[in-house]
């Protein structure tokens, strides 16, 4: 599982360069954040669950044979979940893995339905969040927002809940800035869930679709069309046409691209046949991001070196990767101001050192 990662490592002064660097993570799944030591407390809670407390047996069992077989162990993790106290435990734990590594600013993607449908109450499940994302800025500094993705094989049932959860004006989390889709894409498709995208979008929320990761870039047309898509989750399949990359690239529409990812669900065969290369000689803003990074043996530190790796940048090519992941995201403009800022006064200081 982790044999992908250790040629994809950069030379060692980048890896230092990319560890200090000041982050934004735009593509990365609250429950499929959980690191081996957050899955082991929620276990060691809830002991008649089939995963593993070792972490030393979770690298086996987080070895995934395809897409289908990734979403049966991430939804065995979900399972662990069945508290409003485990929300809080996993969303401020995931904070402070995310500001280790120096991430100001993430969008996290939630999967609210999972949790209601398995007896979490709906206000105490919002309330849960919301007070990890305060209590994660106040003590860490990252700035968390939320993305509540429709977990697409659950159906419309999943849609409507989803939909419901984020546009109740009651019920909806001030930090909630976008509506996705996510789940397999594969007998999913995208223009069913046109009217809950529409809904959302009309209470002001941002269209971030995961399409063209499993699928080809007609998943990836259905998600502009049908779905008005902001961003692509993954894109990956985009590479194969032409006309889709002039288009992503003319309209801006940044790929949230996460290479080791694509590795561990065998959407792609191997890092060097990764189309990352292909986005950026076609002109499209891509962004780096991790989506589920203990499962997947990584760490957006590690996706940097990665991308670093493949796209044969330095320290100014990898701190414009960070900067498109800021000026992309759904932060203000002065949040926005100020991150890249620190990017460029951090990058400045340790090309004068
Ligand atoms: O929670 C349920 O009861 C449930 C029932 C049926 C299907 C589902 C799902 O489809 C859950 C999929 C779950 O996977 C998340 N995820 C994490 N990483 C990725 C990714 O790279 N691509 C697509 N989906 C991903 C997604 O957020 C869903 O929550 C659930
Ligand atoms: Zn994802």
């Amino acid at each position: 599982m982790t044999q992908h990662l250790v040629d994809s490592r950069a030379p060692r002064d980048l890896t230092a360069f990319i560890a200090e660097l000041p982050k934004a993570e735009l593509h990365v799944h609250h429950v499929g954040s959980a690191s081996p030591r957050i899955v082991s407390e929620l276990a060691a809670r809830h002991p008649d669950s089939e995963v593993p407390t070792d972490p030393a047996a979770l690298v086996d069992y987080f070895t995934f044979t395809d897409f289908a077989h990734f979403v049966e162990v991430y939804l065995s993790v979900v399972d662990l979940i069945r508290t409003p106290e485990d929300v809080r435990l996993l969303t401020y734990e995931v904070a402070r893995d995310l500001a280790r590594q120096q991430v100001r600013y993430a969008e996290l993607t939630i999967t609210p339905f999972s949790s209601t449908r398995r007896g979490i109450d709906e206000r105490a499940f919002m309330d849960a969040i919301e007070d990890a994302r305060k209590a994660a800025e106040a003590e860490f500094g990252t700035v968390l927002r939320w993305c509540f993705d429709i977990p697409g094989e659950a159906g419309l049932e999943a849609a409507e809940e989803t939909a419901r959860l984020a546009t109740d004006e009651r019920l909806r989390p001030e930090g909630l800035v976008s509506f996705g889709l996510g789940g397999p894409e594969v007998g999913v498709p995208r223009p069913q869930f046109k009217p809950y995208f529409d809904r959302a979008i009309a209470a002001g929320l941002h269209s971030v679709p995961h399409a063209g990761e499993t699928t080809g870039p007609e998943t990836v047309w259905d998600a502009l069309t049908h779905l008005r898509a902001e961003r692509i989750g993954h894109g990956t399949s985009s590479a194969q046409d032409p006309k889709l990359l002039a288009h992503l690239a003319e309209h801006r529409i940044a790929l949230e691209v996460c290479p080791t990812s694509n590795i561990a669900t065998r959407a792609v065969r191997t890092l060097d046949e990764h189309p990352i290369k292909e986005f950026v000689e076609a002109g499209v803003v891509v962004t780096i991001n991790s989506d589920d990074p203990p499962m997947f043996g990584t760490d957006l530190d590690n996706e940097y070196a990665v991308a670093a790796r493949l796209l044969g940048l330095d320290e100014r090519g990898l701190a414009e990767l960070a900067k498109n992941a800021v000026e992309v995201s759904f932060l203000d403009a002065a949040g926005k101001a100020r991150i890249k800022d620190e990017i460029d006064t951090y990058t400045a200081g340790w090309l004068d050192r």
